[in-house]
């Protein structure tokens, strides 16, 4: 049987008290609600694992490529929380700065409506056409990071993600890579993914605790794909298997 198509499963951190507040956080190193815990170990429970209904198999999770933060490292560790120690010890965890929240600067701890407020007094976006606002794909954050600087980084894990992926399609082995980051990051990286540029806004929504999945089409590391939808509760190549 063909070996599945490489996959990396991206999952925002669980639930921390400012991503249920609205506040923007990015190099603030605050952890996890005990509602964030639940999400993230429940998520682990259906995602990873050999029964039929999770998704990744530990033989195919060949990486775990993390943010530094302290939620998303702790997201980590209750996703492979199920496996056995010898599958978690099988699996390398990559902490990796290029995947670290859009930098806020000016706008770190603050609500949306409070950074309108905030460019409204020093006079930013006087010249913005009636009705429009400060947005962050189109305007970055004063003394934090524009979308040229996230573009650079995200696609230097996007080309580590390639390279591994393009060996496995080679040697026709399963190669999953789990990509464990925040809310804006993970959007840019998905959009990145499949060669969009970021500041027009991808449009794309991703919760505390979502996971998505990315892909190539037609089995083909030249055509990378964001899968809207899988059917991966119960995969093809399980047909017949156990009918
Ligand atoms: O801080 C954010 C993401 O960081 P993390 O919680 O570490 O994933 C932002 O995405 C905020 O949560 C943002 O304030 C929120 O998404 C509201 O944004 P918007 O809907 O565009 O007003």
């Amino acid at each position: 049987m063909k070996a599945p198509t490489p996959r990396v499963i991206f999952v925002r951190h669980g639930q921390t008290e400012w991503s249920k507040s609205g506040q923007h956080t990015s190099v603030t190193d605050i952890d996890l609600t005990p509602f964030g815990v639940k999400q993230m170990e429940r998520t682990g429970h259906q995602l990873i694992g050999p029964e039929n209904y999770q998704m990744i198999k530990p033989d195919s999770l060949k990486l775990v490529i993390s943010s530094p933060r302290l939620r998303a490292q702790h997201t980590v560790k209750l996703l492979l929380q199920g496996l056995s120690e010898k599958q978690r010890e099988a699996v390398s965890v990559d902490i990796d700065q290029n995947i670290r929240e859009w930098e806020y600067g000016d706008y770190e701890g603050l609500l949306t409506k409070e950074i309108h407020a905030l460019r409204h007094e020093r006079g930013l976006d006087k010249d913005l056409a009636p009705g429009d606002k400060w947005n962050i794909w189109r305007d970055g954050c004063e003394n934090g990071e524009e979308y040229l600087q996230v573009t650079e980084r995200v696609d230097k894990v996007i080309q580590k993600i390639r390279e591994i992926h393009r060996k496995a399609l080679d040697n026709e082995e399963a190669c999953d890579i789990l990509v464990v980051g925040h809310g804006h990051i993970l959007r840019c990286f998905a959009a990145r993914w499949v060669n969009q540029p970021i500041n027009t806004n991808p449009n794309y929504m991703l919760d505390a605790g979502g996971v998505g999945v990315l892909s190539y089409q037609h089995h083909n590391i030249d055509e990378p794909a964001l899968y809207l939808a899988g059917a991966f509760t119960v995969p093809v190549e399980e047909e017949g298997a156990d009918l």
